[in-house]
């Protein structure tokens, strides 16, 4: 079912594309070259003014280098953009803005200690001044696209979804009439992604149009009126949303057939593997604790999944038991050795694998080789060192696994030779977490292990953390994905403003019952370590898909943070 080019009015099914009306954007024949690599290649793309256009595709595929290309961070070898029907040379982010372009990154770019209005006026003064007229607009802006965001809050309080509406906001302040959204929902809650694709809706009824990158096929499906799908460069469909399943998205992803996913038998054992015992950490600043009497045990052959709003602890907890930060109370045992005030190599070495939450600030050497990245957080490892006293790099060792990494988990790169930060995003994910599972760990701290990855990839990280598991590995999973949790992990808690729920059954909880301990909309059981009974009314689990009786919990605005 794949060969459709856009444009192709031939055929019918799901795989049509029939473009009436203006389009805001059509691209023609964009080929960008990077050394050893052809990013995009002959690609064709056109999205209708008014509509939400979605673009999909496996890690690596192209899709970040077009909306860069699209929005003048990067320059097109070859091919046209056409902007509202005019071509247009885009050789700066200036260009792009000046021809109704805007583009919200996946990493935030705000200023905490500023305030919304500062945050939004910052680099555009002159637009509306940066007083009275800003805030009248800002409200304008607000007030029109249901974004309910308030200028004098400070943005260090609030949340990821108000976040994220502030950036939207940015662009629209700049008087984008086309936005550009990379992965938007990566870093939101359910609830967060339903309010999302509200104001989304909102936008194009108002004549604006938006482009988004997304991994989450099921959320492209519901919110999306086209979408592109991207295949090693090149555009290779453009599907109708009403006429694809998921899988059948992904297959055209791929160019094949996916394997079935297959059920899984639980592995957990008796042996705890990283206990926390009674963790409190104080705030520095004199706000509530961050942590506060957290107490967990992993067992050989367990994933004990962690969901929550972000911004609820789980950092700060990932931290203490990495060694980053030291408790205010509290021990962490590895096995039954307590490792409370070991250093950060010391833990790793002792065992401890970690998949870091950012993995540009603690993940990996951006400017530097992938094979120095597969030494990082190994450095005195016997494999990586040579020499008397193991003080020289053994560069040879360390590049032939990092060929096998490259091999097993399929980092799509030219060479081993290339900086970590020339691959794509989701490729340099996959990576780390080869570097960390090849160590063989007795215990995982996994955030967000597969964000950003396609659904081939992802599928095959979860298939690496199984059979790890099956040997005996414990694993603590942070995710913001609840698929993810519930398909990964044998129990489920949820982090609220520092403190952990009870344990909740991932074979019979319902979206629902997270969403309801994640937001704090559902009384928790006074003692943590009580079992969290499952409370939803029965009529609860009878409501379609994607509703939830969670009230907006003041994610708006307030956001959910400490
Ligand atoms: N600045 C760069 N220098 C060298 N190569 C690059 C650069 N930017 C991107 N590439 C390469 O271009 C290809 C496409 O990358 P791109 O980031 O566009 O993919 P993507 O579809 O957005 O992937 P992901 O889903 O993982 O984010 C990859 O092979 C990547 O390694």
């Amino acid at each position: 079912m794949t060969g459709d080019k856009p444009g192709d009015k031939s055929g019918g099914g799901p795989l049509r594309a029939v473009h009436h009306g203006a389009a805001a954007v059509r691209l023609e024949g964009i080929t960008k070259r990077f050394p050893g690599v052809v990013a995009n290649k002959d690609i064709a793309l056109t999205v209708d003014k008014g509509t939400v256009h979605a673009i999909v595709g496996e890690n690596g595929a192209g899709k970040s280098t077009l909306m860069k290309i699209l929005y003048g961070v990067q320059q097109p070898d070859e091919g046209t953009i056409e902007i509202d029907g005019t071509v247009r040379q885009l050789r700066s982010p200036a260009d792009a803005i000046a021809a109704g372009i805007g583009m919200v990154f996946q990493h935030f770019q705000l200023a905490d200690n500023l305030t919304v209005l500062e945050n939004v006026v910052l680099g555009a003064e002159r637009l509306h001044g940066i007083g009275e007229g800003a805030r009248a607009k800002i409200r304008e802006i607000s007030d029109a696209y249901g974004l309910d965001v308030r200028p004098d809050a400070l943005v260090a309080d609030l949340g990821v979804g108000a976040r994220q509406r502030i950036e939207i906001l940015k662009v629209l302040y700049r008087g984008a009439r086309i936005i550009i959204l990379d992965e938007p929902t990566a870093v939101l809650v359910p609830q967060e992604v339903d309010e999302l694709f509200d104001n989304l809706r909102e936008l194009k009824s108002e004549g604006l149009t938006v482009m988004f990158i997304s991994h989450k096929l099921d959320e492209v499906l519901k919110v999306a009126d086209a979408i592109t799908v991207i295949r090693r460069g090149t555009t290779v469909a453009e599907v109708d949303p009403s006429g694809v399943t998921p899988r059948q998205l992904a297959e055209l992803m791929v160019g094949s057939e996916l394997p079935s996913p297959s059920t899984e038998e639980s592995t957990v054992t008796r042996t705890p593997m990283l206990t926390v015992d009674g963790i409190s950490l104080d705030d520095p600043a004199g706000g509530r604790e961050l942590l506060d009497g957290i107490d967990l045990t992993i067992h050989a052959g367990e994933v004990v999944g962690i969901a929550g709003v972000e911004g609820n602890g789980q950092a700060e907890l990932v931290e203490v038991i990495m060694g980053m930060r030291e408790p205010t109370t509290g021990r962490i045992l590895l096995g039954d050795v307590d490792i409370s005030d070991w250093q950060v190599r010391e833990i790793r070495e002792a065992g401890m694998g970690y998949i870091p939450e950012d993995r540009h600030r603690h993940g990996l050497l951006l400017e530097a080789p992938l094979w120095e990245n597969v030494i990082l957080g190994h450095q005195t490892e016997s494999v990586n060192v040579s020499g008397p006293g193991g003080v020289l790099v053994n560069a040879s060792a360390a590049k032939r696994e990092t060929e096998t990494i490259v091999e097993e988990f399929d980092v799509r790169t030219p060479s081993i030779n290339v900086t970590s930060g020339s691959l794509s995003g989701g490729n340099q994910q996959k990576l780390i977490i080869g570097r960390e599972m090849r160590r063989n760990p007795r215990v995982l701290i996994a955030a967000h292990p597969t964000r950003g990855v396609d659904v081939g990839a992802q599928a095959a990280i979860w298939d690496h953390i199984k059979a790890a598991r099956r040997n005996g590995l414990g694993v603590l999973l942070i995710s913001a994905d609840l698929e993810e949790l519930v398909g990964l992990s044998d129990t489920i808690r949820v982090i609220l403003r520092g403190g952990l729920s009870g344990e909740f059954d991932p074979d019979v909880v319902t979206r629902e019952e997270l969403g309801a301990a994640m937001t704090g909309a559902q009384t928790t059981p006074a003692d943590p370590a009580a079992p969290a009974t499952h409370t939803t009314s029965p009529a609860a689990d009878r409501r379609p898909e994607g509703t939830t009786d969670v009230p907006d919990a003041g994610t708006h605005d307030e956001g959910t943070t400490r």
